[in-house]
């Protein structure tokens, strides 16, 4: 675990029912709803997840919204349903893995306990295959993502307040490092 930006920890967000104990961002395949639910088991609280919810108001799945409408009308739909979540969810939260490309996305996170849950791309294939219905990554599954990496892992840095690596780490570890991460081990 690394603090990459501990001025991230210094904001308040005016949220009745928020702002979430967590908030969960990093590439596909970084383990952030396998994490997500541990760490809400282990805070007895709940889990939520954007890409979810979008799902349900578009009444579709992602990859069909990113055929029908494009990626930019996704980004705002994302950058909605973040507002909304930040808004409405007091529990542990994970993002889209590209919800940081957006800027005022980004802007929605400061000063929020965002982790960074980083991934190597060979702990990536392993655990997803990179062969799963991901518009982003549909043509050479391996180069698109390390290019993608190359661009996101400045933008997931700036906005975490703290970076946790997962590579050779059981989710079961890797959830008590979020934790600890937040100081949230007594909570
Ligand atoms: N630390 C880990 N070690 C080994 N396998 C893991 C780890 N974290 C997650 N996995 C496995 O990797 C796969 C992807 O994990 P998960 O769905 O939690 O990732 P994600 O970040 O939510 O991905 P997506 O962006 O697609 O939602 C799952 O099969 C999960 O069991
Ligand atoms: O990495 C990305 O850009 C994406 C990741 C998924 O979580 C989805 O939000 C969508 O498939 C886009
Ligand atoms: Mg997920």
């Amino acid at each position: 675990m690394t603090a990459p930006n501990p001025a991230a920890g210094s904001g308040t967000a005016d949220a009745p029912g928020g702002p979430p104990a967590v908030v969960l961002i990093g590439p596909p395949g970084a383990g952030k709803t396998t994490v997500g639910q541990l760490v809400a088991g282990l805070l007895a609280t709940t889990y939520r997840d954007t890409d979810a919810d979008i799902e349900a108001v578009a009444g579709k799945p992602i990859p069909e919204i990113f055929i029908d409408e494009g990626e930019p009308h996704f980004r705002e739909l994302e950058r909605a349903a973040v507002r909304d979540a930040l808004a409405g969810h007091d529990g542990v939260l994970s993002l889209g893995g590209g919800a940081i490309m957006d800027e005022g996305t980004r802007g929605l996170l400061a000063g929020l306990p965002v982790i960074f849950l980083d991934v190597g791309l060979h702990d990536a294939v392993r655990r997803v295959g990179l062969d799963a219905p991901r518009p982003l990554l549909a043509v050479n599954p391996r180069q698109a993502w390390r290019e993608l990496m190359d661009k996101r892992r400045p933008l997931y840095t700036e906005v975490a307040r703290a970076v946790v690596a997962t590579d050779g780490r059981t989710p079961q570890d890797v959830a008590d490092a979020v934790l600890d991460a937040l100081h949230l081990k007594d909570a």
